[in-house]
């Protein structure tokens, strides 16, 4: 049998929630969640400061990620957290990388290669987010923005096990504007063309790579079908009831998807 791909899906519930709002949402949406873990896994990353109480309460099925971490080690750094604090709190995950990073925080490539280089060298699994602004789509530009971004951590992991590559187009984000099959396919294709090339053709056919942009418990399905999605980074629908429908839909509708 070929080896397969698993599905993976991940809240980013970016800046949102109170305590009482994540405790209700982890017992009525995520610990109910009918789903066969050993097909797909499910990555919860809630705020820094969320996380040891989410991590309490959360069923062990699911993983717990954080959505940044510091470009220092420990120290004298006012309000960071780095990569060993995660470690050290037992959160296996971080995003790197996301365009609200990027575009807010004025992340630069550089910036993100060597986040991610730190949280790889202490062996936490990265969710490392590429994607092309509304500009850089109209322009015709979109594989040329993705491919900088992934030249630009091409040094910076040493196990590339430990990567999913999450392809979100910054006018998809919070917008309500998905991109379309087509759209998600050519970009999600090019990512693996760009792993093939550049890292090799086994590593190509085993990462895992996502979608994230207004993904619903609507347009998940139409998405998840196409060969290069490998699951979903969902933002404003995790917070919602809807993210257990779309666990369950991607859950239900295709187990993995077998190597090329
Ligand atoms: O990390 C998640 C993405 O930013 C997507 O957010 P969204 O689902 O609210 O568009």
């Amino acid at each position: 049998m070929q080896p397969m791909r698993k599905l993976i899906i991940g809240a980013n519930w970016k800046s949102n929630g109170t305590i009482q709002s994540i405790r209700s949402l982890v017992q009525t949406v995520l610990n109910p969640a009918i789903i066969d873990y050993k097909n797909t896994e499910v990555v919860i990353a809630p705020m820094y400061i969320h996380l040891p109480i989410v991590k309490d309460i959360l069923k062990s099925d699911f993983h717990l990620g954080a959505q940044n971490c510091s470009l220092t080690g420990p120290g004298a750094y006012t309000g960071e957290v780095a990569a060993e604090h995660l470690k050290d709190l037992g959160i296996p995950w971080v995003i790197l990388g996301h365009s609200e990073r990027r575009h807010i925080y004025g992340e630069s490539d550089a910036v993100i290669a060597e986040k991610v280089k730190r949280a790889g060298a202490l062996g936490l699994k990265t969710i490392i987010c590429v994607g092309e602004n509304l500009d850089e789509r109209v322009a015709g530009t979109t594989t040329e923005v993705v491919s900088r971004q992934l030249d630009a951590i091409k040094y910076s992991l040493s196990d590339w096990n430990n990567v999913v590559i999450a392809y979100e187009p910054v006018w998809a984000i919070g917008t309500g504007k998905t991109a379309t099959p087509e759209q998600a396919q050519e970009v999600h294709g090019s990512i693996r063309l760009w792993i093939g090339s550049n890292i090799g053709r086994l590593v190509a056919n085993s990462t895992r790579v996502i979608y994230g942009g207004s993904v619903t418990d609507e347009n998940c399905k139409e998405l998840l079908v196409l060969d290069d999605i490998d699951g979903f980074l969902v933002g404003g629908a995790s917070l919602k009831p809807a993210f257990k429908t779309i666990l369950e839909i991607c859950d239900n509708h295709k187990p993995g998807k077998t190597f090329t």
